[in-house]
């Protein structure tokens, strides 16, 4: 072929429109947030974006850093060639979740599973979600939460027997706060007594872990597995996703888990619709709610993104994927909250001291106090808190857009993810004084302002808001009692400090990766 009278190869010219068309198009959205008028972070790696750079760094860090670019809290970004929204303005955040919530009902789906992960409450859409929540809701009512409320005690009573046999020796104080939240989850969730406390791991811990792919190890090797899934997920349609994890072990959360799980759920199914005395767990109440699609009325039967549901109850797909959710979403938020809290409090032992104290007035001297006594303890909840605030472990929320919508002047459109950045904001010294100390103080209700209450929301915000947040906060609540009782938490020669402090790679969860290693000190022999 001949250009501009030069004889060119006819492979070279092919290669070079080739190359020409993938960078217009890997390209293509880069300028979106130049005409809608956004602050932006510019875009050059076709087809990247500031993917690479989103998942080599942890995000709370990366976050921090790039929000200091942008002080009118609301910039753009590129996920790939998605435009996303990150956003740190309480009031923003409010209109998001709450005034616009019927247009931002929804999370990004990064893969369409036919599993157990791509039927969970977490990740369905519009009415199928509503139905679904409306149907699991219930379960953490006050009434059963009280019904609970025994249950919890004696694991935190285990938890307790635990820390004394350490001996006063440092412990990775995560081992034991995870050991606590899945006995928890195991028997107030399905009635079994997996004793996840005890130093052999149980299948049913082995496979929980996998649920949120959390990191086992800080190898390098496994930082790069990681990056590699992260980057499979978001660069791929998911379609191509879909079929690709149908023929490998592809999928968000491994075949293993998705199968051991599977089959557990399947079992335990039988076993309650078989049982005349009906239990109080969770799985319970689900399994009283299926019914099947082919003997339901069919104008109950509808399909939302791609998936059947029934408004007449849970279909068996919908069962064991909820039946899971206490496993998935409640198992490493929690452990990894009192993880940080029992940090915090061999940090500032100040604090430690106060809280001792006022627990001391109420609960007797194993930790003992009712549930209604619980709630007096109001330092505790500050305490509660102030951890959450520092540590929020649900680092970022995320909408999809469903529609065009503008709020606060800012046009968003449909398909366009936001992303409320709960760590900057928990740390924004325009909501916090000294955000970077440790004051419970700041949360009682004299030094409480307007402005904070859409910048504090570690359980998140609106319609989609954490379902299990109240189980979270007793859980926490009634091992801190008693763990304060029995023991000062103290730092040792191996805890971290709060500076260096380093972070996992991950996009869901804020994830401690330095060990953290405290001295369980007993206040009196067992
Ligand atoms: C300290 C512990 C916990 C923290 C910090 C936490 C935090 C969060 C956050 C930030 C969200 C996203 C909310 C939003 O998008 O507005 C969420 C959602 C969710 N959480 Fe939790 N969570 C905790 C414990 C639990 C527990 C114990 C359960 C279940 C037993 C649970 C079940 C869920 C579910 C199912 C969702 C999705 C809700 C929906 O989409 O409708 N979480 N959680």
């Amino acid at each position: 072929m001949e250009i501009f009278g030069v004889e060119v190869p006819l492979w070279v010219s092919l290669t070079f429109t080739v190359t020409v068309l993938l960078y217009w198009y890997g390209t293509s959205t880069f300028n979106t947030f130049q005409e809608l008028g956004i602050p932006h972070r510019k875009a050059y790696i076709p087809f990247f974006g500031h993917l690479i750079e989103n998942l080599v760094n942890p995000l709370p860090i990366l976050d921090m850093k790039i929000s200091k670019q942008f002080p009118g809290k609301i910039y753009g970004g590129f996920e790939g060639r998605r435009p996303a929204l990150y956003v740190r303005d309480a009031e923003f955040v409010k209109d998001l979740t709450i005034r616009e919530f019927a247009s931002f009902m929804n999370r990004r789906l990064l893969m369409d599973e036919n599993g157990i992960p791509g039927n969970h409450l977490g990740r369905i859409k519009d009415d199928h979600w509503k139905h679904i929540r409306t149907i699991l809701s219930p379960s953490f009512s006050t009434g059963k939460l009280k019904q609970m409320y025994p249950i919890i005690q004696s694991h935190a009573d285990r938890f307790v027997s635990c820390l004394h046999a350490t001996d006063a020796t440092p412990v990775l104080i995560k081992d034991y706060t995870a050991g606590y939240t899945m006995d928890v989850i195991a028997s107030t969730a399905f009635g079994l007594d997996i004793q996840a406390q005890r130093p052999t791991e149980h299948p049913f811990m082995y496979h929980a872990k996998s649920f949120f792919a959390t990191p086992r190890d800080n190898h390098i090797s496994t930082k790069i597995q990681i990056v590699l899934n992260l980057l499979y997920q978001f660069m791929l349609p998911i379609r191509i996703k879909a079929l690709i994890s149908k023929i490998f072990d592809a999928s968000f959360v491994g075949q293993e888990a998705n199968n051991y799980f599977e089959t557990l759920m399947n079992k335990l199914y039988d076993d309650v619709r078989q049982k005349e005395q009906k239990g109080i767990e969770f799985i319970t109440r689900c399994a009283e709610k299926v019914v099947d699609l082919k003997e339901v009325e069919e104008n109950t039967i509808k399909v939302t993104n791609g998936k059947m549901w029934t408004s007449a109850g849970l279909t068996k797909r919908d069962f064991i994927a909820n039946a899971t959710l206490f496993i998935s979403d409640g198992f490493e938020p929690t452990s990894s909250t009192l993880q940080s809290f029992f940090y915090f409090m061999a940090m500032y032992p100040d604090v430690q001291d106060k809280l001792h104290r006022v627990i001391s007035e109420l609960a007797d001297e194993n930790g003992c106090c009712t549930y209604e006594e619980l709630k007096q303890l109001e330092y505790l909840d500050w305490c509660i808190d102030e951890s959450m605030r520092l540590m929020p472990v649900g680092m970022r929320l995320e909408r999809e857009a469903e529609e065009d919508v503008t709020i606060r002047g800012i046009p968003i459109k449909k398909g366009m993810v936001v992303h409320v950045q709960i760590y900057c904001m928990h740390r924004d010294p325009t909501y916090w004084e000294d955000p970077e100390t440790f004051k419970p103080e700041r949360f009682a209700p004299e030094n409480r302002t307007a402005n904070q209450q859409y910048a504090f929301l570690p359980f998140g915000s609106g319609g989609r808001k954490c379902i299990g947040y109240r189980l979270a906060l007793l859980e926490m609540k009634v091992v801190i009692v008693k763990a304060l009782t029995a023991f000062r938490f103290e730092r040792c020669s191996e805890t971290p400090k709060m500076k260096d402090l380093t972070y996992k790679l991950g996009l869901l969860l804020l994830n401690i990766e330095t060990p953290v290693k405290l001295v369980a000190v007993p206040k009196r022999k067992l």
